[in-house]
């Protein structure tokens, strides 16, 4: 790196700036606010209210009244977003994830109440059919396993035609199919919704993180093998940008890098590289991890929480989309 001027020790010394609280939070470059954060929520169509997933501490699969006031929490608490994923009952799966272009199923029942409950707070949905295929992928599979990419799109289209009927303001299609931002643009503009907001999920890693999410939306024994041929390889950042060009091309209007704190590299080329709103998850495995060494007493959780959310402000990101959003917006506006 190269300092624009030359600083030199004792006239410089960095630590005057460090001295005491009200110089560091003037000096500081970045804040973290509650308007950075889109609260995860899992959602499940069953009558419990609340069911607590074991392998992620603190959070619980909600029913369609608690996301109801879990929406006008969020519009207490100044979140400005909802993600909802949905936990299916298995006798509703199948090998084409049918239930998921129900327009009367889960998530436009959730959508539904949470957008009466609270209409200022914005609903994002995921768009993929891993919660509702029997097999656990993201899309319909052939005979080998393998994941068809353009018989899935045409689905994952007309499962973001159902959200956007059933009132969702932003549709995020997170698996990692080419092709299916445009798609799904197009026909939002023939079918009315062009004001529809589409966040894709661009540069999606194919991740260990991922497996408390799948304990949560019921997944983890569905799945067969792995999803190395349509989520990127952990080893590659170029790619990346072209995942994020190609969407963008397509129409999407923010986009997002996956999972979080592993890829924050990610999330600063594409921030830097692209001036498109660029969202960074901070996904199940990240937050199991955490609330795991805070339950141990070996990490100071709430400080690990606020200086992990603060690192993808730093990085680039526009927005976080994590299972603390609830708990970190309390602590900042308390
Ligand atoms: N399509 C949504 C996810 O895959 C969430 C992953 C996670 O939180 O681990
Ligand atoms: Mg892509």
């Amino acid at each position: 790196m190269t300092t624009p001027f030359p600083q030199s020790f004792p006239r410089t010394r960095l630590r005057r700036l460090r001295q005491a609280p009200w110089i560091r939070s003037l000096t500081g470059e970045h804040v973290l606010t509650p308007s950075d954060l889109i609260w995860s929520m899992v959602v499940h169509d069953g009558s419990d209210p609340k069911i607590p997933v074991g392998s992620m501490p603190g959070l619980f699969r909600l029913n369609v009244e608690e996301a109801a006031k879990a929406a006008r929490r969020a519009r207490e608490l100044s979140i400005p977003a909802i993600a909802i994923f949905p936990h299916i009952d298995p006798a509703h799966k199948d090998e084409m994830g049918s239930e998921a272009l129900n327009g009367e199923g889960l998530i436009p029942r959730v959508i539904k109440s949470m957008k009466d409950a609270a209409p200022e707070v914005g609903i994002i949905c995921d768009v993929a059919l891993d919660p509702f295929t029997s097999h656990g992928h993201d899309g319909v599979i052939d005979a080998n396993g393998y994941v068809l990419n353009d018989k899935t799109s045409d689905l994952l289209v007309r499962q973001a035609l159902v959200q956007a009927e059933a009132g969702a303001d932003v549709v995020a299609p997170s698996d990692m199919m080419d092709g299916r931002i445009g798609a799904i643009r197009d026909a939002l503009e023939d079918g009315g919704y062009a004001n529809t907001m589409i966040l894709s999920y661009a540069a999606k890693y194919a991740s260990g993180f991922y497996g408390p999410y799948r304990d949560a939306i019921g997944s983890a024994t569905a799945l067969k093998g792995d999803k190395k041929t349509y989520q990127q390889n952990p080893a590659n950042s170029d790619e990346a940008l072209r995942e994020v060009a190609m969407d963008i091309a397509e129409g999407a209007d923010m986009v997002m890098v996956k999972p979080g704190l592993p890829y924050l590299d990610i999330v600063r080329r594409v921030s830097e590289t692209f001036a498109v709103p660029t969202i960074a998850f901070q996904v199940s495995g990240e937050y199991a991890q955490i609330k795991a060494a805070s339950q141990n007493g070996w990490i100071d959780g709430d400080r690990v929480m606020m200086e992990t959310l603060l690192s993808f402000k730093r990085a680039g990101a526009a927005g976080i989309i994590t299972y603390f959003a609830e708990e970190a917006a309390a602590a900042l506006g308390a």
